[in-house]
């Protein structure tokens, strides 16, 4: 299958007054065409730093990364970014945040608010299109990004860490959304989360990263049946908890819960 996204040999460092941080060494991966990888580890292992540079925010100190076998050197509509807070406008109706992202790159036309607007519907969110975002919920507007996100059609979404401000229960519905969207649009996707659990159930392969430097500790595919499974369902699956005590294990079990 194609590579989509190609990560090699990224070095970065940041140099202050005071010190060098070694924030990430080294770093080579690559991620086949409709993979979703999650990058997971304690604060301060580059993480952020990390998605910064794929997405062209952030030049490496050394190294580099292709996005569909292209350079990436600046920000581009092939890569999208969802964070945790949903930087909605609260003086734009739900229909018009959907289409922020496509206004701002110069990408809004007729077919492509239509898009957005079909978008919605599969969101579930067509009859809220003419509310403003604090007539929303919270898991609502997270979803309202995602289309926003979704509409400029990326090649590689980044996600970091869009669930982790909302409720357990919302949590669980909107992981399932997402990874149903991706899967059937075939979108590759890197997820940054501090959720052992959420990464397991959603993503194909899991790299812990480690701090100072931060680098790759360990990689962990992620089994068949946790991979066919709906991310609640996976939860079910015996393999999902022996994963999980590995991993967890691989932490020293302190500071990450499963919830
Ligand atoms: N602009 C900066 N200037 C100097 N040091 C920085 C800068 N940004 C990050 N760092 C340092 O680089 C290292 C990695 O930071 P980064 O934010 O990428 O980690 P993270 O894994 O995303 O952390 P968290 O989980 O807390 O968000 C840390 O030691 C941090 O202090």
């Amino acid at each position: 299958m194609e590579t989509a996204v190609r990560v090699q040999d990224v070095t970065q460092v940041y140099v202050t007054e005071e010190r060098a941080t070694l924030a990430l060494q080294n770093i080579t991966f690559e991620l086949k065409k409709g993979e979703f990888v999650s990058f997971i580890g304690p604060s301060g292992c580059g993480k952020t730093t990390l998605l910064s540079i794929i997405a062209g925010l952030l030049p490496p100190t050394k190294g580099e990364v292709t996005v569909s076998n292209q350079l990436v050197r600046s920000p581009s509509t092939k890569v999208g970014y969802m964070l945790q807070q949903d930087y909605l406008f609260p003086w734009r109706t739900i229909a018009d945040n959907a289409s922020m992202g496509l206004e701002i790159a110069g990408m809004l036309t007729n077919e492509s608010r239509q898009r957005s607007l079909y978008l919605l519907e599969e969101m579930g969110l067509l009859p809220f299109k003419d509310y403003y975002p604090a007539q929303l919920s919270g898991g609502m507007r997270q979803r309202v990004a995602l289309v926003r996100t979704l509409a400029a059609e990326p090649e590689l979404l980044l996600l970091d860490e869009p669930f982790s401000a909302l409720d357990y229960q919302t949590k669980l519905q909107l992981e399932e959304l997402v990874v149903e969207t991706l899967r059937a649009k075939q979108k590759t996707a890197i997820l940054v989360t501090h959720d052992i659990g959420e990464a397991i159930a959603m993503s194909d392969r899991i790299f812990v990263l480690a701090p100072n430097p931060g680098r790759v500790r360990q990689t962990f595919e992620i089994p068949a049946a946790i991979r066919a499974a709906v991310p609640l369902e996976a939860r079910e699956l015996p393999q999902f908890h022996r994963l999980f005590r590995e991993i967890w294990q691989e932490f020293g079990g302190a500071g990450h819960g499963e919830s």
